[in-house]
Order: structure tokens, then C-alpha cells, then sequence
């Protein structure tokens, strides 16, 4: 097959795993600066135009959306949708698990468990929004924020208080959400490529930290799943429309609860604490069903 990684930088790992894992499986793999794709959308014919040059005769991309491209890199992606040419993950999938709050509310309408949450802009209520998480202790969260920078626990009332008005001083969106405890600093990244899970590991905070994030210290291992947690993830990469991803639980004394889903999971993390060969996986799936007119059915756009 022709398979186009759309990625900004080919450096990356997990561009150069995937690049490598269909070139061993026999595949022509081109990795393809998505800032740099023009479009052509008024023609009967849709085109995606890069380095001058019509691309043409794919039969499947893997979308790596970086967090702050998401508007673009999701139109390249439906270009390629247009053209029928197949996706590894849908760009509807790709926004919506982008945005945090669509991504809670599709969650809650598929009553899958989630933590306890409010969200708001600039409410003067902020007594309601604490109540309605159940009180402190309680994590309040920059909407924007990624690799744990902007997560904030409060473990008093007046901190929450405190945190809430300076955030809101600051004139952005909040989610504030129950602490969940008794997951004593550790969360679960499952890996789930076409509604199974195939890889699992725990990421713990270092002593005194609550938040997993490798990117604040914190460690991986794999681990077992509960089938509760296995269906938990599968149930959540489904509700986002995702046919790969990865879904981050907590493990709380009412039941495994989703924090987010990602719909461009690092590769590196999950392979070093697995020894799973998760981009063959990838590769894998998009053999299995890239083959032409499998796109019939698909939400296109
Ligand atoms: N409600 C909660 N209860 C307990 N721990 C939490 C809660 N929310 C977040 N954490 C911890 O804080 C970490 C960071 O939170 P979260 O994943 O929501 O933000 P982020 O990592 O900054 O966002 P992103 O993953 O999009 O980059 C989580 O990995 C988890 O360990
Ligand atoms: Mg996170
Ligand atoms: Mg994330």
C-alpha cells in the first residue's frame, strides 16, 4: 500500500516508528508536512497539492495532528476523507476528541464513568461550581492546558476558591472535576486500535505529586486491565468516533472513570513500557481495512 503519515516532523518518534513499521511490512511510506498541503475544493475532482505536486494514489493516511493544529491538519484530513482515500482516524473523531469539553460531553451521553465535572467561562457563582463537584478536595483545569501544566488540585475550599478566581481573572475556560484520591497519583494510558485494546501501562507521580504526566516525573509499567477497564476504553474511543487512540482512565472506588481521550497517543512511552510493537498494530489495521470502498459507510466531513 501507499500510506502518507501526515506529521510536521519526521523526526519524531512516533512519525519514525510508524514510518518504519509499514516499510518492514512492505509498505511505500511517505511522511507528509500537513502545514504545507494546499487544497483544491472547488473542482469536481478534490486535491490535496503538496511540494507543487497533486497527491495521488494513496491508499490510506495516519493523521498526527499536533494539539495546536488542529483547525488545519483536521481540513487536510477531510480533503483526504473527500477523496476517498481511507484514514486511520476520522477527522470528526480528531476534533472532537481535541476539544475536552465535546469529548466529557459525548462521554456522559454514552454513560461512560467520568470523574464528577463543571465547566465554566466567567461565573460569579463560584460556590455553585464547587458544590456541584461535591467540594474540596477538588482538580481544577486550564481547558488549553497539556502535559499536566494548568491541572491544579485544591484541597481546601478557599483554595478551590482562590484558584477558580484567578483563572477566571485570566478570562479562560475551566473544567473543575472531582479529585479522585484513591488513584493515589496514577493513571492508566490504554491503547485501543479498532475497538480492542492492545497495549496498557500505569504512569505514577512522583512522591508528593498527584498528576501521572512522564513529562512531570512521573514513570510508566505495563499493566493488567480489569474487563471493566478494557471495555471502559473500547466504549470511549468509540464514542469519539476514534479508531485509534488513547484513553486515559483513573481507577476510582466508584469504577474506572475516563479523563481523555487522545487521538494521536505517543507511541514512545506505551512501546518502552509494553515491548508491545504498537506501530506494526497501526499498520496492521490499515491493512485490514483500507481496501477500496471500505470508506462507503463513513461519516465523510
Ligand atoms: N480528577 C482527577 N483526579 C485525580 N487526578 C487527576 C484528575 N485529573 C487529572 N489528574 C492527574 O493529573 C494529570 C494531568 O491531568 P490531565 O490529563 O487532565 O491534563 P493534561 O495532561 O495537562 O492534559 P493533556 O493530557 O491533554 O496534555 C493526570 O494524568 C492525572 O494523573
Ligand atoms: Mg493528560
Ligand atoms: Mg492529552
Amino acid at each position: 500500500m501507499k500510506i502518507a503519515i501526515l506529521s510536521q516532523d519526521s523526526n519524531l518518534y512516533s512519525t519514525k516508528r510508524l514510518k518504519e513499521a509499514g516499510e518492514q511490512r512492505g509498505h511505500e511510506m511517505y511522511v507528509i508536512d500537513y502545514l504545507r498541503c494546499y487544497m483544491n475544493i472547488t473542482s469536481h475532482k478534490p486535491m490535496v497539492i503538496y511540494g507543487g505536486k497533486p497527491l495521488e494514489g494513496f491508499d490510506a493516511v495516519i493523521p498526527r495532528i499536533g494539539a495546536s493544529q488542529t483547525f488545519y491538519g483536521t481540513a487536510v484530513v477531510r480533503q483526504f476523507e473527500m477523496m476517498d482515500v481511507f484514514t486511520a482516524n476520522e477527522s470528526q473523531g480528531i476534533s472532537r476528541a481535541r476539544d475536552k469539553l465535546r469529548c466529557l460531553q459525548l462521554l456522559a451521553r454514552e454513560g461512560i464513568g467520568l470523574p464528577v465535572s463543571g465547566f465554566a467561562h466567567s461565573t460569579k457563582d463560584i460556590d455553585g461550581l464547587i458544590n456541584t463537584v461535591g467540594g474540596a478536595p477538588l482538580v481544577v483545569k486550564l481547558l488549553e492546558g497539556t502535559q499536566g501544566i494548568g491541572v491544579v488540585l485544591a484541597e481546601t475550599y478557599q483554595a478551590a476558591k482562590s484558584v477558580i478566581e484567578a483563572f477566571r481573572g485570566l478570562n479562560a475556560n475551566i473544567l473543575v472535576q472531582e479529585f479522585i484520591e484513591e488513584a493515589k497519583g496514577s493513571d492508566l494510558r490504554c491503547f485501543v486500535i479498532n475497538e480492542r485494546v492492545v497495549a496498557s501501562m500505569k504512569r505514577q507521580a512522583v512522591e508528593g505529586e498527584f498528576r501521572s504526566n512522564l513529562h512531570r516525573g512521573g514513570t510508566a509499567e505495563k499493566v493488567k486491565l480489569t474487563p471493566e477497564e478494557r471495555s471502559t476504553a473500547v466504549r470511549a474511543a468509540k464514542a469519539m468516533g476514534l479508531k485509534v487512540a488513547g484513553v486515559d482512565l483513573l481507577r476510582s472506588n466508584h469504577g474506572p472513570v475516563v479523563m481523555e481521550v487522545n487521538s494521536s497517543p505517543g507511541l514512545e512511552g506505551i512501546e518502552k513500557a509494553t515491548g508491545i510493537d504498537v506501530p506494526a498494530k497501526i499498520i496492521e489495521f490499515l491493512e485490514k481495512n483500507a481496501a477500496k470502498g471500505n470508506s462507503r459507510d463513513r461519516i465523510q466531513g
